[in-house]
């Protein structure tokens, strides 16, 4: 072995940089941070400014680091590693925000604000432990605004912040304070103003984030506070009439960019500013616009929020990785009911696009196929019929209850049933029943009904279950969009109709939302491995291509 690696140049990260607070509970702070900068492929750095004793409810020790140590851990970065991008999150007090500013400005002399720098003014935990000495907000505001590229406050802390930076210069002329008193921000219209006072005080572009001020829909008013606080007593109703309004302003180009937001009626949102800011920091650092990053950064956070994990007792965490590890076989939400199936349609979006949109489907729709085709394709499919009520006998055979075996055989009884209705179906289309059965197996008719066998021989019921599945499901998804699709041709004018018609048919329906609840149900049982997945998604692959074989083979009569 020789140990040449020229052939192999080290792969260049992008790197970011976080200064904050350490959070032992895992949601927020640099863990928070590192978890993000990793999901969006960057390379992370950290300097703590604090170390907390916390979790999901409750901060209950803060141990801030001594300032010039700060400034070490930040000096240790730079000189050496460099980064692409900076967010700074909970800097804890005055000496530390100080410190911060001061090593800042000796690596970055004459360039403000500092290349790609997020300030998240992190200053109270959604727990309600203070983050930040009150004393320390001057000190932010003096230090760290004027070298920061984009600001992330949510509307607590613009108000905390515009007001004490009326009260420290009275010379400054905000729009939000009047005379001094408290900052009030609590409409669309407050936070526009909001964003250019915040601009005024150094950066670059402000994201006013809306989180704590929804909007109803209708209406565009503010949902009022003592609502807000009991979040998750609100009813389905009334979350679906909210909105939320994250507020950019970008001073440079003079240009508000209003971002909605479906408001999400769940607890895991601890961390939530953290992880955004460090994807704003995450996307400048591979090269992308403040506007773009930001935009970005939300939806990422919004998806990670959606996917969010029961972790402890109080507000659980985000899941920063749902991009990578996908949460679809731990539990349903109403976001993603269906997480096993939604998992394996996407997983084999390709395949399922050629099967459902197969030449052979069109010419059903228009009503150009060939009417040699249809004919074909019936005869086979009634053969197909025979094995597939063999397939459920073999489930009733395999099923270890007896309510699952019930529902096999009824569903036997179901498919018999349907092979009369095909036969008296085939006899409009001139085909007679001794046609049908005198019809020799096609090759690709052949493939498929024998590894749907095949499988449910050699596997588990799940194995079965989505060995059959393409063919439940997509002429379900068939049935339902030919139907809906306004280029359908409709009617006496189109001689596939009635087989539109049936595979729409609330009947044939139902009966795909049972099959998907059973695999559901035998999936969320399982708990299967990421290996084991693979092994399903391998089935419901096959079978799906099994499937385009099938309307190949309709085309061309083999
Ligand atoms: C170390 C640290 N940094 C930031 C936050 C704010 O996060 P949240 O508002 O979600 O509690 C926190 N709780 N802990």
């Amino acid at each position: 072995m020789t140990s040449d690696t020229s052939s192999h140049p080290p792969h260049v990260p992008f790197k970011v940089l976080t200064i904050a607070g350490s959070d032992s509970g895992g949601g927020a702070g640099i863990q928070a941070d590192i978890k993000t900068f990793t999901s969006l492929k960057t390379f992370g750095t950290s300097v703590l400014t604090s170390v907390t004793s916390q979790n999901t409810l409750k901060v209950d020790g803060i141990h801030a680091i001594p300032a010039d140590f700060v400034a070490q851990q930040l000096e240790a970065v730079l000189s050496d590693i460099g980064t692409n991008a900076i967010k700074t999150g909970m800097l804890c007090n005055a000496e530390i925000i100080a410190a911060v500013a001061r090593t800042l400005r000796k690596h970055y002399p004459d360039t403000y604000p500092v290349p790609n720098m997020v300030v998240d003014p992190v200053m109270i935990a959604s727990s309600g432990a203070a983050l930040l000495d009150t004393s320390a907000i001057e000190t932010l505001i003096r230090e760290i605004l004027p070298l920061c590229y984009i600001l992330t406050p949510n509307v607590p802390e613009a108000e905390y912040i515009l007001t004490k930076a009326q009260l420290e210069n009275p010379g400054l002329v905000l729009s939000t304070t009047t005379q001094g008193g408290p900052a009030r921000i609590d409409s669309l219209d407050k936070m526009r103003l909001a964003a250019q006072d915040l601009a005024r005080l150094g950066p670059s572009i402000v994201l006013l984030k809306g989180g704590h001020l929804p909007f109803y829909k209708k209406t565009g008013l503010a949902l009022p506070q003592d609502l807000l606080h009991a979040i998750e007593d609100l009813s389905v109703e009334l979350e679906d009439e909210l909105e939320l309004v994250d507020l950019i302003w970008d001073a440079k180009a003079g240009v508000f960019t209003e971002l909605r937001k479906e408001f999400l009626r769940t607890s895991s949102t601890h961390g939530t500013g953290c992880t955004l800011s460090a994807a704003i920091a995450a996307n400048l650092a591979h090269g992308l616009g403040g506007m773009d990053a930001i935009i970005k950064g939300g939806d990422y956070v919004q998806s990670a929020i959606r996917d969010g994990l029961t972790v402890g007792r109080g507000k659980g965490s985000l899941n920063h990785f749902h991009q990578i590890v996908p949460r679809s076989i731990e539990k349903p939400t109403r976001y993603n009911p269906h997480p096993l199936t939604n998992y394996l349609l996407k997983a084999c979006e390709v395949d399922w696009k050629k099967y459902t949109e197969h030449e052979f489907v069109q010419g059903l729709a228009d009503g150009t196929l060939p009417r040699e085709s249809f004919i074909h394709y019936m005869k086979q499919d009634y053969l197909f019929l025979q094995t597939y009520a063999r397939a459920h006998g073999l489930g009733a055979f395999k099923a270890r209850t007896m309510a699952e075996s019930k529902a096999f055989a009824d569903i036997v009884v179901h498919i018999a049933h349907e092979s009369q209705l095909h036969i008296n179906y085939c006899a409009k289309w001139g085909i007679s029943y001794d046609d049908i059965v005198n019809t020799q197996e096609s090759m690709a008719n052949v493939a498929y009904t024998r590894y749907v066998l095949d499988i449910g021989m050699t596997g588990d019921l799940l194995d079965l279950g989505l060995a059959i599945a393409p063919c439940l499901i997509g002429y379900g998804h068939i049935g339902n969009r030919l139907y809906n699709d306004p280029n359908t041709v409709r009617g006496q004018a189109n001689p596939y109709w009635e087989w539109i018609e049936n595979y729409h048919d609330s009947g044939y329906q139902e009966a795909v939302e049972r099959g998907v609840a059973t695999l559901e149900h035998s999936c969320n049982t399982q708990q299967p491995s990421e290996h084991r997945l693979k092994q399903l998604e391998g089935i419901f692959r096959t079978a799906t291509r099994l499937e385009i074989s099938f309307w190949d083979m309709a085309l061309q009569r083999l």
